[in-house]
C-alpha cells in the first residue's frame, strides 16, 4: 500500500491510547479509532463508551470490532489449556502477535489506511534494513517484552506515540487537555480477562472434576501435604502453597498425569542453564545467530536479564545456552532476545534443563 497520512489507532478507552489519539492528531495524522471487543467481564462495556466519547470530542471517526469469538478461541482456550497441561501461558504476548496487531493491519488494509498505532510504551528502529521493536523510554512501563513476534509488514507501518514518554507525562498531557477521566484512569493490571487472579478464572471456566486436590511431594518422593489441584501452581512459586514447614519451599515440577507437585527447599535446585523454544520469531537471523555480540534473554517482564547464546536446532527449535543459570523456568512462558535496547526476537519455552 502507498504510504498516506492516515492512521488506525487501537483504542481501549484507557489513558495511553486516549493520549495517543491526541498526539497523532497533533502530528497531522487523520486518525480513526478502533476498539476491539475482546472480553467483557460482567458485560461491562463502559470502555466502548469512553473510547467513543473521546473520539467524538476529537472529531475523529470510531469503529468497534467484535473479536470476542476469536479472543475466546485463540486466547482464553489456549490460556486454560496451558494451565491444564501444567504449563504457564503468556496470553498478552499471543494476543499481540496473533490478534491485536494483525487485526489492526487487516482493518487498516480494508480501509486504505497506511499506518496503525497503539498506546504501547515501545519504540521502533530500522537496523540493517530490518525494523525492530526497541524499549520504551519509561523503563517502568516498557512493553517491548510482549512484542517480539511481529513481522516486518506490521513493524514497518506501526506508529508508537508513547515510545518516548513517561506515564506521568502522559497523564499530565491528558489532564492539561481537559481529558480528566482518561488522565485519572487506573493502569491495567496483569491479564485483562483475569487481573491478578487466574485461579478464580480457572475455577469458573473448568469443570470441577478436572481440578482435584492432589499431593505435594519432596524430591525424594515423600508426601508433604495436599494441594488444591496442579493447575493452580506455577514453577518457582513459593507463596500460597498452604503448607507450613520451618523453611521456604518452591514448586520444582508439576506432573499433570498424576496430579502431583514436587517441591524443593533449595532454590538452587531450580537453576537451569538451557532452554528450547518453539513458535519462535527472529527479526534478522544473522543478527542473532551469527553474532559475537552479547545477547540478553528475558523470560520475565521485569527485573531479569541473562546473557545467552542462541542456536537453531535441526528440528526447528531454538536452543538457548544461558551463560549464567536462571531459576524458575516454566514451559509455556515466553523468552525474548535483546541486544541493548533492541528486541531481536523471541519464542515459547517448551523445555529446559
Ligand atoms: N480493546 C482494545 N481495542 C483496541 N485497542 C486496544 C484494546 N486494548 C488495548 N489496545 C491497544 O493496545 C495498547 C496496549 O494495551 P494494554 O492493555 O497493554 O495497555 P494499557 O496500558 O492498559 O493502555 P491504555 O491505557 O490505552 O488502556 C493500548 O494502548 C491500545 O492502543
Amino acid at each position: 500500500m502507498q504510504e498516506n497520512n492516515k492512521v488506525l489507532l487501537g483504542m481501549s478507552g484507557g489513558t495511553d491510547s486516549s493520549v495517543a489519539a491526541l498526539l497523532l492528531q497533533d502530528a497531522g495524522y487523520e486518525v480513526t479509532g478502533v476498539t476491539f471487543r475482546f472480553y467483557e467481564k460482567g458485560n461491562n462495556t463502559e470502555y466502548l463508551d469512553d473510547a467513543r466519547e473521546l473520539c467524538e470530542r476529537l472529531h475523529i471517526s470510531h469503529i468497534t470490532y467484535d473479536a470476542r469469538n476469536e479472543f475466546r478461541e485463540r486466547i482464553i482456550s489456549y490460556f486454560i489449556n496451558e494451565y491444564m497441561t501444567g504449563r504457564t501461558p503468556v496470553p498478552c504476548t499471543l494476543c499481540n502477535n496473533y490478534l491485536k496487531w494483525p487485526l489492526l493491519k487487516k482493518l487498516a488494509d480494508e480501509k486504505g489506511i497506511y499506518h496503525f498505532a497503539t498506546g504501547h510504551y515501545v519504540q521502533k528502529r530500522n537496523i540493517d534494513g530490518y525494523w525492530h521493536i526497541t524499549t520504551g523510554t519509561d523503563a517502568d512501563k516498557d512493553q517491548s517484552f510482549f512484542l517480539w513476534g511481529l513481522p516486518q509488514d506490521i513493524l514497518q507501518r506501526m506508529l508508537l506515540p508513547m515510545g518516548k514518554l513517561t506515564k506521568n507525562k502522559v497523564r499530565e498531557i491528558a489532564a492539561e487537555r481537559g481529558f480528566l477521566k482518561a488522565a485519572h484512569k487506573r493502569d491495567s493490571l496483569g491479564v485483562c480477562f483475569c487481573p491478578m487472579d487466574y485461579r478464580s478464572f480457572l475455577k469458573e471456566h473448568v469443570k470441577k472434576e478436572l481440578i482435584m486436590p492432589g499431593n505435594f511431594y519432596d524430591e525424594s518422593g515423600n508426601c508433604l501435604g495436599k494441594h488444591e489441584g496442579y493447575p493452580f501452581y506455577t514453577i518457582g512459586q513459593r507463596r500460597g502453597l498452604g503448607i507450613y514447614l520451618n523453611k521456604a519451599l518452591f514448586v520444582k515440577q508439576i506432573i499433570p498425569q498424576t496430579n502431583s507437585i514436587i517441591l524443593s527447599d533449595q532454590l538452587c535446585s531450580l537453576r537451569q542453564t538451557e532452554m528450547y523454544l518453539t513458535d519462535w520469531h527472529v527479526t534478522n537471523p544473522s543478527a542473532l545467530f551469527e553474532t559475537t555480540d552479547e545477547i540478553i534473554v528475558k523470560i520475565r517482564y521485569r527485573k531479569q536479564a541473562n546473557r545467552c547464546t542462541v542456536i537453531p536446532t535441526p528440528d526447528g527449535q531454538l536452543h538457548i545456552k544461558l551463560h549464567e543459570p536462571l531459576t524458575s523456568i516454566a514451559a509455556g512462558q515466553a523468552a525474548a532476545f535483546y541486544r541493548d535496547d533492541v528486541v531481536l526476537g523471541g519464542g515459547i519455552i517448551c523445555s529446559s534443563l
